[in-house]
C-alpha cells in the first residue's frame, strides 16, 4: 500500500537527494513510487537514479511541486534562487506546502523571499550517511511553519538518522562540521588503510579494518559518554605504539581538522549568497597562533577597515595557500582598541 504514504518531491536529483531518498526507502518512510525528483536537463545520470528507485523523474521544477507533500530543495546554493523562481513564476500554482532547504549557506529569509508567500520553510542540514540510515541531521523553521511541520521534519530526518532542532546562528558551524564531516572522515578512512597496505596489509582488509575502526570508535565515543581524550588515552599504553603514533598526529592532524572547520564556516556565508541581493556577511579569520607576533588577530562576523597593507599580504600569503577553491571572503584586523580593517579578496 503506497496510499498513506507522504509524497516526497525533491528540486535537484544529485547526490544528497539520492542519498535521503534511498534512506526514506530503507526506512519505510516512502517507496520510489511515492517520490519524484527534477534536475537540470544534462544530468541525465541523476535521472536514471531516481527512475531506478522506481521514482518519476523529471526536468522541470513545477510539477515537482504540484505532485508532492513535501519539497526538498537539493540544488547547489547558487541554483536555489533560480530553481525557486521557476515556483513563485509559475501561474496558478498551489504552493502552500512545506519545503526543506538542504542548501549550504542559503538563509531563512532568503529562502522565504525566493519562494511564493504561502510556502512554509524549514531549513535543514542533513550529511550523506543519510544514505545508510547513519545520518546527522539539524533543522531550523521558517517564519511559517507550523508545530506539524517541525513533527514532520523530525520524522522525516530521525528515519535516516539523528536530528536535531537548532537556532540559524549555528548552520554554518554545522555545516562544516557535520555537513562536509563525512569528507573529512573518508580521507582519514583511506589515509589509515593506505598506511596499512604501505606495510603489507591487502587493500580490502586494510579498509575492512579502518572503516570498522572509526565506526566502532565514534560509537565509544557517542555512546559511553566519555571524553574523547580520556578514550584516547584508554589506548594509549606507556612507551607503547599508540604513544609513538598520536606523536606524530598531534604535531598536525588536530591542528589542521579544527582549522579546516574555520575555513568551511568562512566559506558558507559568503557562497550561500553570492547570487543573492542581501550584503554577504562579513566573514573574518580568527587564529591566533597563525599569525605570530599578531595575537589580536580574533575570528569576527562583523566589519571595520584597517591601514597597514603589511598585514593584509600577510594575511593573504598565509590564506592562500590553504584556501584551494574559489571564493571571496574577508579579512579583518581587531586590534585591541577596536576594528580596523576589513579587505574582501578573491582567491584564484
Ligand atoms: N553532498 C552532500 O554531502 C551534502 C549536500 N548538501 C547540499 O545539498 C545540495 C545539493 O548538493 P549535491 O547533491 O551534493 O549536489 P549535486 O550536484 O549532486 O546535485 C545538484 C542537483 O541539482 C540539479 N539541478 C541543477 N540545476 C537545476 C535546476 N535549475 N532545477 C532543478 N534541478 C537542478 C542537478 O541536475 C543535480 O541533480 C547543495 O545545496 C548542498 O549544499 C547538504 C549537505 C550534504
Ligand atoms: O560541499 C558542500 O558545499 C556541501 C555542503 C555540506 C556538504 N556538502
Amino acid at each position: 500500500m503506497t496510499s498513506n504514504l507522504l509524497k516526497i518531491g525533491f528540486i535537484g536529483g544529485g547526490k544528497m537527494a539520492q542519498a535521503m531518498a534511498k534512506g526514506f526507502i530503507s526506512a519505510g518512510l516512502a517507496k520510489g513510487e511515492t517520490m519524484i525528483s527534477s534536475c537540470h536537463p544534462s544530468d541525465v545520470a541523476s535521472a536514471k537514479a531516481f527512475k531506478d528507485l522506481g521514482a518519476e523523474s523529471l526536468f522541470e521544477n513545477v510539477p515537482v511541486v504540484e505532485k508532492s507533500d513535501v519539497i526538498i530543495v537539493s540544488v547547489k546554493p547558487s541554483v536555489v534562487p533560480i530553481a525557486l523562481g521557476d515556483i513563485k513564476n509559475a501561474p496558478d500554482i498551489k504552493a502552500d506546502k512545506l519545503f526543506l532547504s538542504i542548501a549550504m549557506g542559503v538563509t531563512i529569509k532568503q529562502l522565504e523571499q525566493y519562494l511564493p508567500k504561502e510556502c512554509r520553510v524549514v531549513r535543514v542540514m542533513p550529511n550523506i550517511p543519510a544514505l545508510v540510515r547513519s545520518g546527522a541531521s539539524v533543522f531550523v523553521t521558517g517564519s511559517k511553519a507550523t508545530d506539524r511541520d517541525a513533527q514532520l521534519t523530525k520524522k522525516l530526518l530521525k528515519s535516516v538518522g539523528t536530528c536535531e532542532q537548532v537556532t540559524e546562528n549555528l548552520l554554518d558551524a554545522i555545516t562544516a562540521l557535520s555537513g562536509s564531516g563525512p569528507a573529512y572522515i573518508y580521507i582519514l578512512i583511506e589515509s589509515l588503510a593506505d598506511g596499512g597496505v604501505k606495510m603489507g596489509l591487502p587493500r580490502d582488509l586494510a579498509y575492512r579494518l579502518a572503516s570498522q575502526t572509526v565506526l566502532g570508535a565514534a560509537q565509544m565515543v557517542r555512546d559511553t559518554n566519555v571524553h574523547p581524550g580520556v578514550l584516547k588515552d584508554d589506548v594509549t599504553s606507556a612507551a607503547g605504539s599508540t604513544a609513538a603514533g598520536l606523536h606524530v598526529l598531534e604535531q598536525k592532524v588536530r591542528a589542521w581538522m579544527e582549522w579546516q572547520i574555520v575555513v568551511v564556516f568562512m566559506k558558507c556565508g559568503p557562497v550561500g549568497t553570492a547570487a543573492h541581493t542581501d550584503p554577504p556577511p562579513q566573514r573574518v579569520l580568527i587564529n591566533t597562533s597563525l599569525f605570530k607576533g599578531f595575537s589580536f588577530w580574533k575570528l569576527l562576523c562583523g566589519g571595520g577597515w584597517l591601514q597597514s597593507a603589511n598585514l593584509q599580504r600577510l594575511i593573504w600569503k598565509e590564506l592562500k595557500g590553504k584556501l584551494a577553491q574559489q571564493f571571496h571572503f574577508s579579512c579583518c584586523a581587531r586590534f585591541k582598541e577596536g576594528i580596523v580593517n576589513t579587505t574582501t579578496y578573491k582567491s584564484n
